[in-house]
């Protein structure tokens, strides 16, 4: 039976539309797994949450695949396929750089992300194996708000496979209006940068019930009256409570679950909240998506055609000795896809089939990286 991205495909070729050759090429799998990107503030949980996550994956015999994109998270609370420790040490990062902490955990994002095509490859090979791909993610956000690598993360992922944001708040410090609001804003800019499905994790239910927030997320009327009575918003009420109206449309964008990634409860909800959102991937992103690759396509074909007759016109006007040669648009651009660049050229390895010495693998990198 054709999968899901088959089908796509072919719908595509009925409608007489030449397929995009990157999706030509990406793999056609029988199963497609889902990929999971856990972001949130520092603190909010992502870490005892994907510890659950992957111990819920488990239990319901299914096979996960976990990728830890957190080079200062230390030791790993679960069981890790693959881990940007093993290749970049951000303390060296730091020290070779000149930079604080923050500045250290996103340049070795940025490091690792230059070859997260291999990190793509890895999951690849056994994706027809696999249910779900788990990501952990610095509580560094901005990096999904404004830095390349984020959007290279999410873009190339996306573009593979069904892709979903699970975007962890901490419950108990969000119980204020005004960091209530500011961490909306912090959703709402990863939502409309990647584009992509996002479910709202309210995570730590077992310390403060999230209801709170589900009201102010669908009575706009009950979270002006919460900004009246708090004393914390201050002169910034006004301005929290026009917000809060803005938010209103990105609020109905949104799926939301509470959970505690401590003791479990909500994971179900969770797990149908991914569901629907795979669905929506493949119903509104994933043909945005294909279009959007279609349309650059396109437009690089037209301009490349546009300087080629430039160019033929110049060398007739010139008299140049190549004016009557047979020339291809192959001859003026090395269209074979493979990447020239061999600076980086580091080699990532499954941790589950081989874990490389962090000192070692690290030196290997800042060698080539340096080269
Ligand atoms: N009570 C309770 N505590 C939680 C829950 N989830 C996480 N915590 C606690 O919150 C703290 C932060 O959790 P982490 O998982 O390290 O959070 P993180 O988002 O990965 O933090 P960074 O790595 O700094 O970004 C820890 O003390 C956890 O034990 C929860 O569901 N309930």
């Amino acid at each position: 039976m054709a999968t899901q991205q088959e089908q796509a495909y072919s719908s595509l070729e009925n409608a007489a539309m030449p397929l995009p050759q990157s999706l030509k090429d990406a793999p056609k799998t029988e199963k497609e797994p889902a990929v999971i990107l856990c972001i949130g503030m520092a603190g909010s949980g992502k870490s005892t949450f994907m510890q659950r996550l992957t111990a819920s994956i488990h239990s319901a015999k299914k096979t996960p695949y976990v990728v830890n994109l957190d080079p200062a998270v230390g030791k790993l609370p679960f069981g890790c396929n693959i881990d940007i420790q093993d290749v970049v040490n951000y303390k060296q990062v730091m020290k070779q750089y000149g930079l604080g902490p923050n500045g250290g955990i996103i340049t070795s994002l940025n490091l690792f992300t230059t070859k997260f095509d291999q990190v793509l490859d890895l999951i690849g090979k056994r994706s027809k194996e696999l249910d779900y791909v788990v990501f952990d993610t610095p509580g560094q956000i901005e990096i999904f708000t404004w830095s390349a690598s984020g959007q290279i993360i999410t873009d190339t992922l996306a573009t593979l496979h069904p892709t979903v944001l699970a975007y962890i708040i901490d419950t108990p410090r969000s119980s204020s209006p005004a960091t209530f609001i500011s961490n909306m804003m912090y959703a709402l800019s990863i939502l409309y940068k990647t584009k992509l499905p996002m479910i709202l994790v309210f995570n730590k239910c077992d310390v403060v019930d999230a209801s709170f927030a589900r009201e102010w997320m669908t009575d706009f009327e009950s979270f002006q009256e919460a900004v009246r009575g708090d004393e914390e918003s201050g002169y910034m009420g006004s301005l929290v409570g026009s917000m809060g109206l803005v938010l209103e449309e990105f609020y109905n964008a949104l799926k939301v679950v509470s959970v505690s990634a401590v003791t479990g409860a909500g994971m179900d909800d969770f797990f149908t909240a991914v569901d629907e959102a795979v669905s929506e991937y493949k119903t509104d992103y994933r043909p945005a998506m294909e279009k959007k690759i279609f349309d650059k396509k396109e437009a690089l074909k037209k301009s490349r055609e546009e300087n080629l007759s430039k160019l033929m016109k110049d060398m007739e006007v010139g008299g140049g000795a190549g004016s009557k040669k047979d020339t291809s648009t192959d001859d003026f651009y090395d269209d074979d896809g493979a990447d020239d660049d061999d600076e980086f050229n580091v080699s990532l390895e499954d941790r589950s089939t081989n874990s490389a010495g962090e000192e070692a693998s690290f030196k290997r990198f800042l060698e080539k990286a340096a080269k």
